[in-house]
């Protein structure tokens, strides 16, 4: 186990001492750091209820944290921002668009650079063909199966050019094979266009086929209880011994985290590495 913070100019997502509670009650999550860099998938692993996708909708500025501050870039997220797009299970088409214009949908979100009619239909078509799905283009939703509606959901994410995806179990619905097309579009995204992901799955093989690290969420409040980097030459085979290995060891501290038990010390997060990208901001509650 061991963390990957070399990359310190090109974080594109960053979290620092994120809490999270709802109403009076003791916080879902306390003082959670992460920092994602470009092109970096992390995924996020954790037991049922222990605060994934609430955590992953701080990030992407749609819901409010409890303490801690979370950075696109050098910007703060206070809100939507246009370099962070999420999505969910539910692919959530417009039911009267076309696959088109629901993918044109996304870059008329609030938030979104006003974009010349031109510059806007080059990034839909570059969406429709990084999904393979140009031959559906005038299909409406009802006629998509669900992996072409997962991709129609991607490509209105890749149209907006974010630097970073936040996935919510995307790929949960689906069968096994449309499962493992989607991983692959995921990893085709990021070597295309350098988009970091950070991915919410109850599944440690999926984990283990796509991600850059690995962050397993434990404890209560939750916090980082696990932490595993796979390198970029590392076999994505899940027969071979050191992936096997490194699945066993997760599915134990998962075994940990559920019984809250603490099988391993999380890594400490070095803060120096966040002042160090973010010189000009004002860290001042960051310890
Ligand atoms: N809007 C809300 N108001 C009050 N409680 C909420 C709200 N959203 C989530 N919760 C509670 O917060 C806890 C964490 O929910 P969340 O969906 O973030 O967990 P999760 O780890 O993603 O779960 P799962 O893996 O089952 O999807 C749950 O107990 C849930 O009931």
């Amino acid at each position: 186990m061991n963390s990957l913070y070399t990359n310190y100019s090109k974080l594109v997502l960053s979290a620092h001492n994120v809490g999270l509670a709802y109403g009076a009650g003791r916080p879902l999550i306390a003082d959670f750091s992460l920092a994602v860099e470009a092109g970096e998938i992390v995924t996020v692993l954790g037991p049922s209820g222990i605060g994934k996708s609430s955590l992953l909708r701080v990030f992407a500025g749609l819901q409010p944290s409890n303490g801690g501050r979370v950075f696109a870039g050098d910007e703060e997220v206070t809100g939507a921002h246009p370099r962070v797009a999420m999505a969910f299970q539910d692919p959530s088409l417009l039911p009267w668009l076309t696959l088109e214009q629901n993918v044109a949908f996304g870059l008329d979100f609030k938030h979104q650079p006003k974009l010349s009619a031109k510059e806007r239909q080059a990034r839909v078509d570059l969406a429709i063909r990084e999904v393979g799905l140009e031959h559906a283009r005038e299909l409406y939703p009802k006629a998509l199966s669900g992996g072409m509606a997962q991709r129609t959901a991607l490509a209105r994410c890749i149209a907006r050019q974010p630097s970073v995806l936040l996935l919510d179990e995307p790929f949960g619905a689906l069968d096994e094979v449309t499962r493992e097309s989607m991983q692959q579009l995921l990893l085709r995204v990021r070597d295309d266009f350098g988009t970091a992901a950070v991915l919410i799955t109850h599944d440690i093989d999926e984990a283990l086929l796509v991600s850059d690290r690995i962050v397993l969420l434990g404890g209560s409040p939750a916090h980082v209880f696990g932490q595993w980097t796979l390198g970029r030459s590392q076999s994505r085979d899940l027969l071979d011994p050191m992936l096997q290995a490194t699945r066993v060891e997760i599915l134990q501290a998962l075994r940990g985290s559920i019984e809250g038990k603490r099988t391993s010390q999380p890594p400490a997060f070095d803060f120096n590495i966040l002042r160090h990208a973010y010189p000009h901001q004002e860290l001042s509650n960051v310890h």
